[in-house]
Order: structure tokens, then sequence, then C-alpha cells
């Protein structure tokens, strides 16, 4: 797994422009090289104002929106369409206002579809498995670019510390009682985090700044999921100044203006 590499921006607006900016370029590569690309969305302040900083990027036009597998890291057991739905919060930001394929936009089912939460992660499992190829070595694709939130008790995903599914291997599972409401969500496992070929976390904010030393320090990802948060080639914490404040000199950070 790569040892993470550090970037920091100023405050919480550049940090969703520049992660913004970081993505397009990484999908048109991506897309350039492989001729489609895979991006996971995640929900969260920062993950939400990265994407609608993308939709007010006019390079956004770079992205062939037609050739890209959207997928979530987590998802609240909600209907859809309800607000505090991720995938609610992303249509909203960017989806609605790019022409994506709506076949290649894969939602984690709310309980309107009829199903329970086990059966929805089940669902999300089987869609993962169907998608992987034979050099992802694994029940998912090898994602190009998995972004991550990062609550201040170093969550990421719905993987909240010391909860069950930390512990689980299958790809995607159910969380019931998550300290960050809504209770019951659908959400990825370190295994397919790991699995990804880029993983970048971001945050904002000083009441980050515990969990990102932690994180960065060889933690363990069961009291600290965020330091789990590594992909097989790079993994990037793209942060603002303040969620940065309490990273040891020398820990792998590159300060930008
Ligand atoms: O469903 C969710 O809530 C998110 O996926 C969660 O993992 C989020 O990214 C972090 O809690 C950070 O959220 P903030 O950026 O709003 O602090």
């Amino acid at each position: 797994m790569s040892v993470p590499t550090v970037v920091v921006h100023r405050d919480a607006d550049v940090l969703a422009k520049a992660v913004a900016a970081r993505i397009i370029t990484r999908l048109v590569d991506a897309q350039s090289a492989k001729g489609s690309a895979s991006l996971v969305l995640t929900g969260g302040t920062v993950g939400i104002a990265t994407l609608a900083a993308i939709r007010d990027t006019p390079a956004r036009d770079a992205v062939d929106w037609r050739r890209l597998d959207i997928w979530w890291g987590d998802e609240r057991f909600l209907p859809s369409g309800d607000p505090e739905r991720n995938e609610t919060g992303a249509r909203q930001a960017l989806l609605d206002h790019v022409d994506v394929d709506p076949s290649r936009v894969h939602v984690m089912a709310g309980p309107d579809s009829g199903l329970s939460a086990e059966e929805s992660a089940d669902a999300y499992a089987t869609e993962l498995a169907k998608a992987a190829r034979p050099e992802d070595h694994g029940p998912a694709p090898s994602f190009d670019v998995m972004l991550l939130g990062m609550g201040p008790d170093a969550h990421v995903a719905s993987l909240f510390p010391g909860m069950p599914a930390l512990y689980d291997t299958r790809p995607a599972v159910a969380v019931h009682g998550a300290p960050k409401p809504p209770p019951t969500r659908i959400t990825l496992t370190l295994p397919v985090i790991q699995g990804s070929r880029e993983v970048w976390v971001v945050a904002a904010g000083e009441e980050k700044s515990g969990a990102v030393r932690l994180a960065l320090e060889e933690s363990g990802p069961v009291q600290v999921p965020a330091a789990g948060a590594r992909a097989r080639r790079r993994t990037l914490f793209l942060l603002d100044r303040a969620a940065a404040s309490k990273i040891p000199p020398g820990l792998g950070r590159i300060a930008s203006p």
C-alpha cells in the first residue's frame, strides 16, 4: 500500500477547487489511457463542495462523462431523493449538470427499493463484482480515484472507529448505529478501499486536525479508520491548513500557497 502524500491548501474553498481540478485531470488521463474511468464519490461538505467546483470548472468538458463509472464509498440508507442521501447531494452538485450515462451511475439502494440494508449492501457487492476485471485482482474494480471525506473521529466512508464493518472482508456491508446520523448506512470496506488505484482523503477544518495526524501516523485502522485509507498506487491527503495544523514536520507534507 502507498505511503500518503500530503498537499495543503489555504482554506476549504481553495481545497475544493484544487481537488476538482485534480479530479478532472486524473479522469482525462485515465480515459486517454484506458478508454474509460471510474470515480468513487463521498458525502460530506468537502466531498460535495468538490463536485460543485467541478460543475463550475469550464475544463469539466474535457471529461467524457459518458465513459465514466460513478460509485459511492458510502450512502445513508434513506429513500431515493431524500436530501440527506449522498446521491442526492452529488446529483444536485454535479451529476444533473453533466451528460453521465445513467447505466454507469451505480447508486446504493435505499429502503424504497424494498431491500433491507443488508440486502442493499449485498446487491452493491454483486454490482462491484460484475464490474471487476481480472487485472483488478479482487471483488471490486480497482478504482481510478476513490474520494473519501473524513470525520473528526477519523472515520472514512461509513467505517466508524471500533465498529464491526472494520473487521468485515465483504466488499460492501450495512452499518447500524452509526454515531453520525443517520444511523443506518451502506459502506465499502477496507479491502475495497485498499484495492483502488488511488485514494484521496479530503478534509478541512481544525476539528479534523487530530484525526489527520493519527491517520498519517502508523495507527491501527480499527481505531483510526482513515489510517487504513491507503491505495495500491497513490494515496493523497488533500487538506486545508486548519486540518493540517497538527501534522508533525516532515510527514510527506507538500505545502501549497
Ligand atoms: O455519509 C457521510 O457522511 C460521508 O460519506 C462521511 O464519510 C463524510 O465524508 C465525513 O463524515 C466528512 O464529512 P464532513 O466533510 O461534512 O465533515
